[in-house]
């Protein structure tokens, strides 16, 4: 007896490039290919899956109820916090997330706003293109400010793969790199500053953790409070680990010296979302969740979301989420 092909429905093709080449898995497949999702398409989307191929469209209880077939959804990235987890359990979903594509990509990402920031360079960039070189009297000016890496402490919040891959090339730029325990908790060992230390003595903080009701405004009134050396804060992990609102008040108050931001709480955020008037200001830099964004980094997502279909399927599933 021929078996019926596996179907894979995949809500948000359109968030990998279209230049990203998708295999077809090794066992007989029918992909249905949506390039967006609105939330309220979802449960009829998935109403017959087997596999459901999600990148940022959000997973709920309500939609896995209309999915009886559902076995799977392969996550199209590191970050799963649109999926129901406790709801997939329930249901005996299984959940995979992409691990490992983005050491380059996120990295160096982090590393184009750090620099771009601690040396002005917009802001400089749009003087120049507004004639005010033309106007000084010498060969340079000094409208803004201009800080070296090296000497200068960085906080890391999240200690995996990305976090440590941002600690290497920190360590190359003669930074010392302080990597910070869960707020809250003590004792986690020599390895780690304790989360208050870090947002005390930190010159430069970054976050690389994920986003999950524990880090949800992970940094609010009370940190930007403790930040005693006017940091950069740098988020290239998700929105909502920073309280926006909060953020504006810090830059106003000068409490820190600048944002670097990848990541918002609504992505893409409306004409009047908090981070629209922040991202204004001449010391922040808000780019639209493309840390990930190299070509090679979403190729090998591409290659990892059908190995971790494929190993699924085999009965060997890898990269499982829980
Ligand atoms: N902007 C972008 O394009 C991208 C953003 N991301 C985000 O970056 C995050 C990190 O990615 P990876 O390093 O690959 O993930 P990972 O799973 O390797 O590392 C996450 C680390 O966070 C730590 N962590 C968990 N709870 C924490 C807490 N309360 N405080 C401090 N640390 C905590 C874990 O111990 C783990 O070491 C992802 O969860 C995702 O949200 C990932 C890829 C691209
Ligand atoms: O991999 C991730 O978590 C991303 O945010 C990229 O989509």
């Amino acid at each position: 007896m021929t078996q019926a092909p596996v179907r894979i429905v995949f809500l948000d093709r359109a968030t990998l490039s279209p230049e990203t080449k998708l295999r077809q898995p090794a066992f007989a497949a029918q992909i249905v290919e949506h390039q967006q999702t609105d939330p309220d398409q979802v449960a009829a989307r998935i109403a017959d899956a087997d596999v459901v191929i999600t990148n940022k469209v959000p997973i709920n209880a309500e939609a896995l109820a209309a999915a009886p077939k559902l076995k799977l959804i392969a996550v199209a990235a590191t970050g799963y916090d649109r999926i129901d987890l406790a709801a997939c359990r329930e249901q005996g979903v299984t959940v995979s997330n992409i691990q490992g594509y983005a050491g380059n990509t996120v990295p160096e990402h982090t590393f184009a706003l750090l620099l771009a920031l601690q040396r002005s360079i917009v802001p400089y960039r749009q003087s120049v293109i507004d004639g005010r070189w033309a106007e000084a009297n010498q060969f340079c000016y000094f409208d803004y400010p201009i800080a070296d890496l090296s000497g200068k402490v960085l906080g890391i919040v999240g200690d995996g793969a990305l976090g440590k891959a941002v600690g290497k090339i920190a360590e190359a730029f003669g930074m010392r790199v302080l990597f910070s325990g869960y707020k809250g908790v003590e004792g986690m060992g020599p390895l780690y500053t304790p989360f208050e230390e870090v947002m005390r003595c930190s010159d430069i903080i970054t976050l690389h953790c994920p986003l999950m009701p524990s880090t949800r405004n992970l940094i609010s009134d009370t940190e930007f409070d403790m930040m005693e050396r006017r940091p950069l804060l740098l988020n290239t992990a998700r929105g909502g680990l920073v309280d926006e609102e909060a953020l504006e008040r810090a830059l106003e108050g000068g409490r820190i010296s600048g944002a670097g931001f990848d990541v918002v709480t609504t992505e893409p955020p409306g004409a009047d979302h908090v981070m629209r008037r922040i991202a204004k200001r001449s010391n922040v830099i808000l780019t639209p969740h493309v840390a990930w964004a190299s070509q090679e980094a979403i190729q090998t997502l591409a290659d990892q979301l059908i190995d971790n279909i494929e190993a699924f399927l085999n009965d060997a599933p890898q990269n499982v989420v829980s």
